[in-house]
């Protein structure tokens, strides 16, 4: 059965967070993204969201290399094509090299709009069975290591199943001796945003005495070599994130030793689609995934959530409650994080509704494409 588009309205939206977030590339604070809304002829509404950031940093993308391509490449694309299924915006789409982001923002709103078209949550429309998902939190770089443990207390209090840690050269093994002496049993990662080299390998070596559930993408952004070395000198389980961007990705990663676990993050794949032929494959080779997070307003967010049901989802992932970042989430209810478990909404696509007023106030532009 044929998905019969109406049309394709690219939200621009304005949101800041509570906090301002630091990595070793940067600080967010501000956030400009799209919400996509596909409609169809029978008036159902799917939603996606564009998790590029406005600055290149951490891939290539940003919110107007988005626009450019959605505009001027993809929603064209689907204009002249007939859609029976989400993953047919997937094939389709892989005529276009790379632009990921741009490509899952508009997939996303096709699987959420397939999902309510067939009275289904989004989370059974991919194949998920789990009704709670375990969720963590990721912390960005504090000013001093006192914010730090009290950052650390108050979200382990809050009952957050894992905490990962950004780090950079600098703030990395000191801080994090300290942070393992006053949580000897905290379950806690480190995420390097490709802070460093082969040359720190010595360095390097000295988080194997912390007990850290895995070291994310410590070498550079595109490396899978350096980081099949530095994995053979390290107990430390690599996840890789930055590096990889397809199944295709992983198998060469996967094949190389690079890495010992893999974070999916459906926009840097492209989609839901190719980040469950990922999950599909880690599952067969009995790779650990988690699903990571990019600042998401809700839309994003609740896409994260109907991916982590994937039973291969067997680490706790950075989709952490509306609240920790926003002060008014676009969706109603807002994501609920208790004990570190989010209940799994059981309502047809998403599973959220969209907040017509807070999606109103964000929003700063609104362009409609007909089909
Ligand atoms: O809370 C989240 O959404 C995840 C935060 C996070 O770690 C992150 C935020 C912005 C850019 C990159 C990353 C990352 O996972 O590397
Ligand atoms: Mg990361």
């Amino acid at each position: 059965m044929t998905i019969p588009m109406k049309e394709i309205k690219l939200h621009k939206l304005n949101m800041r967070l509570n906090d301002p977030f630091t990595t070793s590339f940067g600080t967010f604070q501000d956030k400009e993204f799209f919400i996509l809304e596909a409609v169809d002829k029978d008036g159902n509404r799917g939603f996606g969201e564009s998790v590029a950031f406005s600055s290149p940093w951490y891939s290539e993308e940003t919110v107007k290399t988005n626009q450019h391509v959605v505009e001027d490449f993809l929603i064209p694309i689907l204009q002249e094509n007939t859609i029976h299924h989400p993953d047919d915006v997937s094939d389709l789409f892989s005529s276009i090299r790379r632009n990921n982001m741009a490509k899952s923002a508009i997939e996303g709103a096709v699987w959420d709009l397939y999902a309510k078209r067939k009275h289904l949550p989004l989370a059974k429309a991919l194949g998920g069975k789990k009704t709670e998902i375990d969720v963590g939190i990721s912390i960005g770089i504090q000013p001093t290591v006192k914010d730090l443990l009290n950052t650390i207390d108050h979200y382990a209090q809050e009952g957050y199943k894992r905490i990962k840690l950004k780090i950079k050269p600098g703030k990395d093994v000191n801080v994090l001796q300290e942070v393992r002496a006053h949580f000897p049993d905290l379950p806690i990662m480190a995420d390097a945003n490709s802070a460093y080299t082969l040359k720190d390998i010595t360095h390097l070596q000295k988080l194997d005495d912390l007990n850290l559930m895995m070291i994310e993408q410590p070498l550079e952004h595109d490396d899978i070599v350096d980081h099949a070395k530095l994995q053979k000198a390290l107990r430390t389980p690599i996840c890789l994130d930055e590096s990889i961007h397809s199944l295709a990705d992983a198998k060469k990663a996967i094949q190389l030793g690079s890495c010992k676990i893999i974070n999916i993050k459906i926009g840097r794949v492209g989609g839901l689609t190719e980040a469950k032929r990922i999950h599909d494959y880690c599952k067969e080779q009995r790779i650990d995934v988690w699903c990571g997070g990019m600042l998401e307003a809700g839309v994003g967010r609740a896409h994260n959530i109907a991916l982590t049901t994937l039973p291969g989802f067997t680490l706790p992932g950075d989709t952490a409650g509306s609240s920790r970042y926003w002060q008014k989430d676009i969706i109603r209810p807002e994501v609920i994080v208790e004990n570190g478990v989010i209940t799994v909404p059981d309502k047809p696509g998403i599973g959220y509704d969209i907040d017509e007023a807070a999606l109103k106030k964000f929003t700063v532009k609104t362009k409609t494409f007909r089909f």
